[in-house]
Formats: C-alpha cells, sequence, structure tokens
C-alpha cells in the first residue's frame, strides 16, 4: 500500500519539530529510507506517521485518511519499531515472537507457529530461541525485536534505525531480508537509518530531513550527491557509483558546525 504525506506539521511542547513536509511517497514493494542529521525529526516522523504523536496533516495509506483513523485500526495495518528497543519482559526469544504474532492476528495455533518460525529462522535467531529476552546482547535484542515485527505481516512497516547495533554481518543480512520481504509481499517498508552506505546499497527511495523540513526525495543516486551531503551534513564526501560493486560513500571531513 502507498503512503503519503500532505502537510504534516508536528509540535512536541512547545517545540515545532516537523514543518510542512509534503509529497513524500513510499511505495510498496519497496524500501524507502529516512536519512538527515540527529535531531532532524525522523523519529517523530515515523511515530506521527503511527499515531504515537499527533501530527496536523494528511497520512495517506492506499488513499485512506491513517490520520483519522483509531489508533487501534491504525495498529492493524503498520507497525513502528522503536529506536530503543530494550525490555524487561520475563519471555524467551520464542515467546516473545509468537505473542507478537498472536495479539495481532486470529489464526489456528499451528498457523502462528510455523510463522514465527519462520521469522526466527530469517533472522538467523532459531539458536536463540530459547533464551530469555533480558539474558541477550543489544544487537540479539534488536534482531528479536525485527523478528517481532515482520511476524505481523504489516501492510507499513517503519523500522526506527533498525540495524545501529548489529554487527556487520547481521546489517547485511537484516537489510537484505527486509528487501526480499518487501518486494514478495508488496510491503511499505520506511526505515530511519544514519549509515548512507546501506542506505545507498538498500533503498530504492530516499526522503531527507534536516530541522524538520523536507531537503529532498528521490532514488539514492539522485539524492546522494557530495553538494547534497555538504548541504544537509557538513561533510566534504566522495561518492561513488562503481558499475559492478555496491556504492561507495566516504565521509572526508566534517567542515563547519552542524546544529541541532
Ligand atoms: N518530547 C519532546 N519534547 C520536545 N522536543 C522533543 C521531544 N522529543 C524530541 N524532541 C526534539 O525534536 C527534534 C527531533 O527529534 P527526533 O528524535 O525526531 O530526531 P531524529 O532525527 O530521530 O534524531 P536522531 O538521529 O538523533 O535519532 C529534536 O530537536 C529533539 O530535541
Amino acid at each position: 500500500m502507498s503512503l503519503q504525506i500532505e502537510r504534516l506539521d508536528c509540535s512536541l511542547g512547545q517545540h515545532r519539530v516537523l514543518h510542512d513536509l509534503s509529497g513524500l511517497t513510499a511505495r510498496p514493494g519497496e524500501i524507502t529510507a529516512l536519512i538527515g542529521p540527529n535531531g532532524a525529526g525522523k523519529s517523530t516522523l515515523l511515530k506521527a506517521i503511527a499515531g504515537i504523536e499527533s501530527a496536523s496533516g494528511h497520512i495517506l495509506l492506499a488513499g485512506e485518511r491513517l490520520d483519522s483513523l483509531p489508533l487501534e485500526q491504525r495498529s492493524q495495518r503498520l507497525y513502528y519499531l522503536p529506536q530503543d528497543t530494550s525490555t524487561q519482559a520475563a519471555l524467551s526469544v520464542f515467546e516473545a515472537v509468537l505473542l507478537a504474532r498472536r495479539t495481532q492476528v486470529a489464526e489456528p495455533a499451528a498457523t502462528a507457529l510455523s510463522a514465527v518460525e519462520r521469522a526466527l529462522k530469517s533472522l538467523e535467531l532459531e539458536p536463540l530461541a530459547e533464551r530469555e529476552l533480558v539474558a541477550l546482547s543489544g544487537g540479539q535484542r534488536q534482531r528479536v525485536a525485527i523478528a517481532q515485527a515482520i511476524v505481523r505481516r504489516p501492510a507499513l512497516l517503519m523500522l526506527d534505525e533498525p540495524t545501529s547495533a548489529l554487527d556487520l554481518h547481521h546489517q547485511l543480512q537484516v537489510l537484505d531480508y527486509l528487501q526480499r520481504l518487501a518486494r514478495r509481499e508488496a510491503m511499505t517498508v520506511i526505515l530511519a537509518i544514519h549509515d548512507l552506505n546501506l542506505a545507498a546499497r538498500f533503498a530504492d527511495h530516499l526522503w531527507v530531513i534536516k530541522a524538520g523540513r523536507q531537503v529532498d526525495s528521490g532514488t539514492p543516486r539522485e539524492v546522494l550527491t557530495p553538494a547534497r551531503l555538504r548541504e544537509v551534513y557538513a561533510i566534504d564526501a566522495h561518492v561513488d557509483w562503481p558499475p559492478d560493486a555496491p556504492p561507495r560513500i566516504t565521509p572526508l571531513s566534517a567542515l563547519r558546525s552542524l546544529g541541532g
């Protein structure tokens, strides 16, 4: 389902965080990466779409006004995975993923169990299935949280920095899996991410925001230019799109203060 944002404003307390975001589209079957410096408003935008933060403007999913749906109905269509995946829940990995599935979908137990097994396998979590959540490392917990998100099969999946705690193997493995999942299930996937090499490699489309304002949107090649990186991140960077290798963005130096 295609997501469209029009005239979105959001204030937190006295602070206006998002300013009139318009014309942002995320398509089914694609990964849309949301990029921008610290404090740009990436988490706030994802939370506003999820209905966790209140915002004005239009948020349309497959033409339907998400922003006028009650939270419960929104949550049947989307899933938002926050940046902080810490938990004190006294559950095993398997139980946590099963619970995520069962609170969302009414179905026979055997169907739920096989969905959980598939999700664990897809994220290489089978060896940890019986471990307690509280006994996991940060990266392991992050992968479990991603399994809890994907097992629900939402039409719109939003992940806030889903690879921030992952080692290099799992960064590639998770993003490759999300890309295949999006294509196979025609899922709309939006992820906030700081690593521009991963964004360039795995995203079909980028949204760029800075200080709550939309700076650009387009394909990685259109958006990730040295001039744009200078403007958005205050860095000098070398950008290379080799024909037979993944794109390479090499930060060279930090320029003036970025602020924020
Ligand atoms: N509860 C709040 N009340 C007031 N301002 C807030 C609140 N939460 C966040 N902000 C401010 O909103 C702005 C956007 O924050 P947000 O967390 O959305 O940024 P971000 O782009 O996700 O940043 P990061 O890359 O550091 O995670 C920041 O200036 C932040 O200080």
